[in-house]
């Protein structure tokens, strides 16, 4: 970790972007996103997966490296600082953001990136890489969010309320995006996931 957030800027660009490609799952906290996206991974290792770096205190049986690479405050504020971010934001009361340099590496090596990040995340990548694709997953309803915020049983109360505040707003910029799924029945979102990524590039085998 240590190690590459040490890394300076390197001169790599989004010049050769179109030797691979990016692709951006959003929608809102609860409805299922991490979930769809460690599927999905199973199924199509040929993906990358980007890990953020978070300043957001690790869940129980959260391992730093894999779910996130979890920094201070002070550190991260310095990464941002340095361009060490393709894009970040604050959510929820902690900072969030996806490291350059790995993204950019795997991407001139020809892979399919995926990003699986907040709205504002999402926003930032579309202006600055509109090359990049998007998927909003909706949740059934409102009070399914909920249930699932809830039913995963690792944020307090504070937390929650703040995620399902911000959810009615994340809701409404769904049309922003490239393909909107609703995650009702799992299986049938992840094989309309898995459509979008066939339409979008050839990113899976
Ligand atoms: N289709 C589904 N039907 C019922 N429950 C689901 C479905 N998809 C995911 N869940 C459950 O909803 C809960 C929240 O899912 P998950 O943590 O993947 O959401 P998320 O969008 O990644 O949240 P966050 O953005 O806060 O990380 C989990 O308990 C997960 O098992
Ligand atoms: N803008 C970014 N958002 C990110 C990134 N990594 C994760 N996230 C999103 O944050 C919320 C909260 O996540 P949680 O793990 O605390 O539940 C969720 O919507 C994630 O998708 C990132 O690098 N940039």
């Amino acid at each position: 970790m240590m190690q590459l957030l040490s890394i300076q800027n390197s001169a790599t660009t989004f010049s050769k972007l179109s030797q691979g490609k990016l692709i951006v799952l959003t929608g809102p906290s609860g409805v299922g996103k991490g979930t769809l996206m460690r599927t999905l991974l199973q199924r199509h290792p040929e993906l990358y997966y980007s890990v953020s770096a978070t300043t957001r205190a690790p869940r129980p049986g959260e391992i730093d490296g894999k779910h996130y690479h979890f920094i201070e405050r002070s550190k991260f504020e310095q990464l941002v600082a340095h361009g060490e971010f393709l894009e970040w934001a604050e959510f929820a009361g902690n900072y969030y953001g996806t490291l350059r340099l790995a993204v950019l590496n795997q991407i001139n090596l020809g892979k399919c990136v995926v990003l699986e990040i907040e709205l504002e995340g999402a926003r930032q990548i579309r202006t600055s890489f509109p090359e990049a694709k998007s998927i909003f997953i909706l949740p059934p309803s409102l009070t399914e969010l909920e249930n699932r915020i809830r039913g995963r049983g690792q944020d307090p109360e504070e937390a929650i309320r703040r995620r399902l505040n911000r959810a009615h707003e994340e809701i409404q910029a769904a049309d922003e995006f490239d393909v909107q799924i609703v995650n009702d029945d799992f299986e049938a979102a992840l094989q309309s996931i898995e459509t979008a990524l066939d339409s979008f590039a050839n990113c899976k085998q």
